[in-house]
């Protein structure tokens, strides 16, 4: 199946609202049911992200669930997210590339992936916010964590600080960190209108019923 061109990669990231980042759950032997669900409840990016055992996956296990969540994201119109690999985001044709403070710089990573691909950001200060805002090739970025969360152990959290003083900014923008449907009243009323989660959803019985009720609450 062909990829999404440049143009429609952006305007699904425009209208995305519901990020979800996930392990490879190879403990639990569930990536495709679960992708399935999450994206049935209204997830619109989808990333691997599996840190569990506190070093990166091996290619090979990388690769083979990226390829369950691109059959997913294609199943759902969704986006497929890549984290810090800009070589693994070119050999999956990933729609996202995310990139931390400390990952590869984004000039590196534009001329790894090319124009397509959308690149976003983490940020954890007001003034690595309005960096990302403005950075050239950068088409969206993350604000948090938002509390303290132990999906990212040892990250100060700036709190809801952050997310205030970037709404209404005029890249796509989403806080994170320690999100869940009980606090998602705090970050609205804060000013976000899109975010990312994570145990939120890995961690729910149905998370199916988890991101819909997150999308739902959502503005
Ligand atoms: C969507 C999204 N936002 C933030 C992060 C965190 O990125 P980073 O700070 O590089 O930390 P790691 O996830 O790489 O440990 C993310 N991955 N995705
Ligand atoms: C991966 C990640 N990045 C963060 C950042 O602030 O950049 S917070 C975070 C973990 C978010 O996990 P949960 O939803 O389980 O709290
Ligand atoms: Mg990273």
């Amino acid at each position: 199946m062909p990829g999404l061109t440049g143009d429609e990669i952006r305007k699904r990231l425009d209208a995305a609202r519901l990020y979800l980042c996930t392990d490879a759950r190879a403990s639990r032997g569930d990536l495709a049911e679960f992708a399935d669900a999450a994206l049935s409840g209204g997830v619109d990016i989808i990333q691997l992200r599996d840190k569990t055992s506190g070093s990166p996956l091996e290619a090979k296990q990388e690769l083979a669930a990226l390829e369950v969540l691109a059959e997913a994201c294609a199943r759902h119109g969704a986006l497929l997210a890549v984290n810090d690999r800009a070589d693994v985001a070119l050999a999956v044709e990933a729609d996202v590339l995310h990139l931390g403070q400390d990952d590869l710089p984004v000039p590196l990573a534009r001329r790894v992936i090319g124009d397509d691909p959308v690149i976003g950001r983490s940020t954890h200060s007001i003034e690595q916010a309005r960096a990302a805002e403005v950075e050239p090739g950068v088409d969206y970025f993350c604000t948090g964590p938002c509390w303290p969360t132990p999906t990212k152990p040892g990250r100060h959290a700036p709190g809801l600080d952050l997310v205030r003083a970037t709404a209404g900014a005029k890249r796509p923008w989403f806080a994170i960190g320690g999100i869940d449907h009980e606090r998602l009243t705090e970050v609205i009323e804060a000013g976000a209108t899109r975010v990312v989660v994570v145990r939120a959803i890995t961690e729910a019985e149905d998370p199916q019923a988890a991101a819909r009720r997150i999308v739902s609450a959502l503005p």
